[in-house]
């Protein structure tokens, strides 16, 4: 089976690049999408970013077979809740959401009866709302697919087929697994952005202009990610309590030997910690998923 008729419920900068590369590169498919902001929504005709930019989300999902919600993941469960009479009986339901298994769990609750099947594309940018998306995001990069237990083959496989046709790479994850692993490769790196931002940003006699002035170096990659939507972080870090709280446990421990270090001046552990860390970084880079990233859509670009 694959999906002819795809639904997109919030035309952001997940739904509308989801949006723009069907059109890009599924020509067959159609796309209808809603969001609940009217100049979101008139703003994604303007750009085309879904085949038809419907009044209602009722009226977006009334035909499709495939819906995926594009809001923050705290709206996932209310909004799929507001349209579920009007979603097809038959239709697989899908989402992008960053955190998973509260994703998974208020999407079962809110359309019990439904094919409910998670994703996750690791793909975005700090930008938002429905200028920021753009049709390239997930070329060569990840999608993680957490079907929950019992999932129908099919189903599993035509998603997968979906992203793939989006120029994706699928993995498929079971939720809780997956929200362990983004808690430290994504989460934990956002909240640590936040706070040296904020942390600078009170400091007293570090007034903002010199933030801004001398922000040419490693500070300025950390506020590219701090400028990130606050609503969509506020909701991941609510959702993926447990494993964020783990992992920060786990840093807070790691920083504690570090500040050990340097206040007795143990050279050695500095040095093979950043030793062990460039490495990792050109292992990065020599996979070449950092060449993978179009530079569209950055204000910035980590080099
Ligand atoms: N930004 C990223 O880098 C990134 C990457 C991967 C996944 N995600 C996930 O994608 C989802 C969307 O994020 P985004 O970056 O596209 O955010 P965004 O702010 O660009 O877009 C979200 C859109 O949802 C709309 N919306 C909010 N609540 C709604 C509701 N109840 N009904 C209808 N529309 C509603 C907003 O008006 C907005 O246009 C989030 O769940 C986020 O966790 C984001
Ligand atoms: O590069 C960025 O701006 C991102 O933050 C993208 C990023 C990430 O952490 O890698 C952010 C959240 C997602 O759920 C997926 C991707």
């Amino acid at each position: 089976m694959s999906f002819e008729r795809v639904a997109i419920i919030g035309l952001g900068l997940l739904g509308g690049s989801i949006g723009l590369a069907v059109q890009d590169r599924l020509p067959g498919v159609a796309t209808t999408g809603w969001d609940r902001d009217p100049a979101t929504r008139a703003r994604a005709a303007e750009r085309g970013l879904v085949g038809t930019v419907c009044e209602t989300g009722a009226e977006a999902v009334a035909q499709a077979d495939l819906v995926i919600f594009c809001v923050p993941v705290g709206a996932i469960g209310e909004v799929a809740g507001e349209l579920a009479s009007a979603i097809p009986a038959g239709a697989v339901i899908s989402d992008v959401g960053s955190s998973k298994q509260s994703v998974a769990e208020a999407l079962a609750k809110a359309l019990p009866g439904h094919t409910v099947i998670p994703a996750h594309p690791v793909a975005g940018t700090e930008r938002s709302g429905p200028d920021a998306g753009f049709a390239s995001l997930f070329l060569g990069r990840w999608c993680i697919v957490t079907p929950p237990e019992g999932a129908d083959a099919a189903k599993v496989a035509a998603l997968s087929a979906f992203w793939e046709g989006l120029g994706a790479k699928v993995e498929l994850m079971d939720a809780q697994h997956h929200d362990l692993v983004l808690a430290v490769t994504s989460h934990l790196p956002h909240l640590i952005a936040y706070t040296i931002v904020g942390t600078a940003s009170d400091l007293e006699g570090v007034t903002q202009s010199e933030v801004i002035k001398y922000s040419a170096g490693g500070f300025r990659d950390f506020t590219r990610i701090a400028a990130s939507d606050p609503t969509m972080w506020r909701d991941v870090f609510l959702t993926n309590k447990d494993a964020v709280l783990e992992m920060l446990q786990r840093f807070s421990e790691d920083l504690t030997a570090l500040q050990r270090a340097i206040r007795w001046g143990d050279g050695d552990t500095l040095f093979d910690l950043f030793t062990r860390t460039r490495a990792i970084r050109r292992s990065i880079i020599a996979e070449g998923q950092d060449d993978a990233r179009p530079d569209f859509g950055r204000s910035d670009h980590a080099g």
